[in-house]
């Protein structure tokens, strides 16, 4: 199986897609340097994406979201790893910071007392390696898993916001209509998305009051604009249980009369006890 991921090696994605793998009888590590590219990746380059959906602290992870508009994808899996972050630097006094744009949200509270500019990166790994390369008088913000061997001139550790920091990955496969068999003895979660196609007064609160009256509990809303036009909003919603569930099937049922639903796949709820 091959699993692509964001690269370069490193990164939480990389943690995240090792743990998947593990699952699987074989599987081979695809190093991408972009999310978006990590999900262009499948079905020709890779059969499955592991990439981050949401942070604890920073909440959703907005290119992946966007992408599950745009193209037919199916969520199989989710898992969620713990991340802790250090500031390191090559000098005292750094000039700017090297920050992935997940991770700078996760260390606001520690980059606000530089007085330097935030150089955003695609990855973790890519902050660590533009430092090593720096000639200048600078700092990265780095997993605490890669500091290594690294003789910086300054390191700050645990510098995320909260102490108990986690990010929830998705392993996702191009959409094939035939979703992961239901096990009776599994708790699910379901992904869907509710496309602003027909936009009118109430259109959230008439879908939450479905799921409400037919008693499924969400876990995640979410609105991402379309793009379009201000004021228009696509909804990624989360909820608990299978798509094939009574509830869940009633509830899009009624939901579909009002506007598009793509549903993006159930797969067991990593964080059920
Ligand atoms: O750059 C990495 O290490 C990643 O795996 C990406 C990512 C993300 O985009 O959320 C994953 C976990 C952390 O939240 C920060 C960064």
């Amino acid at each position: 199986m091959r699993i692509a991921t964001l690269g370069p090696a490193g990164t939480f994605s990389e943690i995240a897609a090792c743990e998947y793998g593990r699952q699987l009888d074989n599987y081979t590590l695809q190093f991408y340097p972009a999310l978006a590219r990590v999900l262009k990746a499948v079905p020709e380059e890779a059969d499955i994406a592991v990439v981050p959906i949401e942070n604890i602290v920073e909440g959703v992870v907005s290119p992946v979201i966007d992408t599950f508009v745009k193209r037919p994808l199916e969520i199989i899996a989710e898992l969620s790893i713990p991340v802790r972050f250090s500031l390191v630097a090559n000098h005292r006094s750094p000039a700017k910071i090297y920050a992935q744009f997940v991770a700078q949200g996760q260390c606001s509270e520690c980059l606000s007392q530089y007085d330097v500019p935030v150089m955003n990166t695609a990855s973790n790994s890519e902050a660590l390696q533009l430092l090593l390369q720096s000639h200048e008088p600078a700092a990265a913000v780095v997993p605490e898993h890669c500091l290594g061997d690294h003789n910086f001139a300054h390191t700050q550790h645990d510098v995320t916001d909260y102490a108990h920091n986690e990010t929830r990955f998705v392993a996702v496969r191009e959409a094939k209509g035939n979703s992961v068999p239901r096990a009776s003895d599994v708790r699910y979660k379901t992904s869907l998305l509710i496309i602003d196609d027909t936009d009118h007064p109430g259109l959230l609160v008439e879908h939450l009051q479905v799921f409400a009256a037919y008693r499924v509990n969400l876990t995640s809303l979410v609105s991402r604009p379309t793009g379009q036009a201000f004021g228009q909003y696509h909804f990624y919603i989360e909820c608990e249980g299978h798509h094939e569930d009574t509830a869940i099937r009633a509830a899009l049922t009624l939901i579909k009369l009002r506007n598009k639903v793509m549903l993006l796949g159930s797969y067991p709820n990593a964080g059920a006890v």
